[in-house]
């Protein structure tokens, strides 16, 4: 566990060493979670690759810094991070606002970026009215009074029974953000467009989604793969918002194949 001074906010990383061969895999987390979410999956990752998570400012063990903020900001924390940690050419891998922040590092810092996976998420998230109605929920009743909207979100029906001990923790996660985090970060995916840019996108790219996702619908991860020159598409069965909670073996396995057979071996750093 460790932290970086980078653009003035505290930000809490880990990294996990791998093959040099191979290439450095960055984890940015979804909306209301930290870097926890990826445990599942790194735990089957660890040792084939070298990995990096983070805790984007606002959330997690990282600080809240000054809002407003934009995407832009949350990639140039993140690029901040890989310069101090003397990363190129890297897989992003991004959950939904997460793939905002990959798509945003790769306009503006390419060198940084070897191949992207776009995990439930799309190069616009929702509208104006929905963001600024979310807003104005937690500013004025707390994280807490959209907790269970939000779970309806995240996971499936089967994975929110109340016998499910990870649904109570991960629901959690979410209530225990620090609000002001939470709002500023949503003010920026309210604020954030992809769509044009998705075009320009030239490394290999694979974008998934669950099949249930409630937040980004696979119809929508579908259109934003299909702006995306060469994007494959997947969907993950039996899964809502986070794959990387609900069904960690199957996102694994396609992240794992991805990597392994398109051209993002080797040239690690
Ligand atoms: O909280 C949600 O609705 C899910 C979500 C949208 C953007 C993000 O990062 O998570």
């Amino acid at each position: 566990m460790q932290f970086a001074r980078v653009n003035d906010v505290t930000i809490h990383y880990q990294v996990i060493g791998g093959p040099v061969d191979k290439p450095v895999i960055v984890f940015a987390n979804s909306l209301g979670t930290d870097f926890r979410i990826w445990r599942d999956v790194i735990v089957r990752l660890a040792g084939d690759f070298p990995i990096i998570l983070y805790d984007k400012r606002g959330h997690g063990l990282s600080d809240i810094g000054k809002p407003p903020y934009s995407i832009e900001d949350h990639a140039a924390d993140l690029a901040g991070l890989l310069d101090l940690l003397n990363v190129r050419n890297a897989v992003i891998c991004g959950l939904s606002v997460g793939g905002l922040i990959a798509q945003a590092i790769y306009q503006t810092r390419p060198e940084l970026v070897k191949a992207l996976i776009l995990c439930d998420t799309a190069s616009k998230i929702g509208s104006a009215d929905m963001w600024n109605a979310r807003i104005a929920a937690v500013e004025e009743h707390g994280i807490a009074s959209i907790v269970d909207a939000v779970m309806e979100k995240w996971f499936t029906p089967a994975f929110r029974s109340p016998d499910n001990i990870a649904f109570h923790g991960y629901r959690n996660m979410l209530a225990r953000q620090p609000i002001e985090g939470y709002a500023a970060t949503c003010a920026s995916i309210r604020d954030a467009d992809y769509t044009e840019a998705a075009a320009r996108i030239v490394v290999p790219t694979l974008c998934i989604v669950g099949d249930q996702d409630g937040s980004t619908p696979p119809d929508l991860v579908r259109n934003t793969a299909e702006l995306i020159p060469g994007a494959r598409f997947e969907i993950v069965k039996d899964a809502g918002h986070i794959p990387c909670v609900e069904q960690p073996e199957a996102l694994t396995d396609l992240i794992r194949d991805f990597i392994n057979t398109t051209n993002t071996a080797g040239e690690a750093q």
